[in-house]
């Protein structure tokens, strides 16, 4: 896929924060404005330089079902371009790598894996479910108070410091 997004003049034009659904991105991109979110409290968005000849690769929040937050899906942003690269158009390439729509997203059994806690009982939700759930929690209208909290459990375990 090849977002393209105008220059700053297209203002309120940008991709706001959210974790990658799948399992994992690699983003080609010649411009900066993608943002990560360093984890811990009260952290700062920091650009992510784009280094000529390197991919940049997010993990997404299927690795986080897999590794039980072992691995985590950041926190990232995409805003203007920084300094003078404000004024031109950003290309970005992205590859999004997926689990199947039918793969449940559990905890895979290892014993270099975090265990649940105690009492925990992971949901049953498959890759395609998990994806519907989350790009419907961005539709403003589709809020809903109760299922906040459900829908907020990898940027949780993403925005924590330490496990
Ligand atoms: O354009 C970028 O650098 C990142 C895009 C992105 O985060 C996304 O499409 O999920
Ligand atoms: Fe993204």
């Amino acid at each position: 896929m090849i977002l393209r997004r105008r220059s700053q003049s297209m203002i309120g034009e940008r991709l706001g924060e959210h974790t990658d659904f799948g399992s994992v991105t690699i983003l080609f991109n010649r411009l900066g404005g993608l943002q990560v979110l360093l984890p811990g409290e009260g952290t700062e968005w920091c650009y992510v330089r784009p280094l000529a000849g390197h991919a940049i690769v997010n993990l997404g929040d299927a690795m986080v079902k897999f590794t039980n937050g072992l691995l985590r899906s950041n926190i990232h942003r995409v805003v203007s371009p920084p300094g003078e690269q404000a004024g031109e158009t950003r290309y970005s390439l992205v590859y999004f790598a997926r689990p199947e729509d039918d793969v449940v997203l559990k905890r895979l059994e290892s014993p270099v894996i975090p265990p649940l806690a105690e009492g925990d009982e992971e949901e049953e939700i498959n890759a395609k479910d998990w994806i519907i759930r989350r790009a419907l929690k961005k539709r403003v209208g589709n809020f809903k108070e109760e299922e906040w909290e459900r829908n907020q459990w990898t940027e949780r375990i993403s925005a924590r410091s330490r496990i």
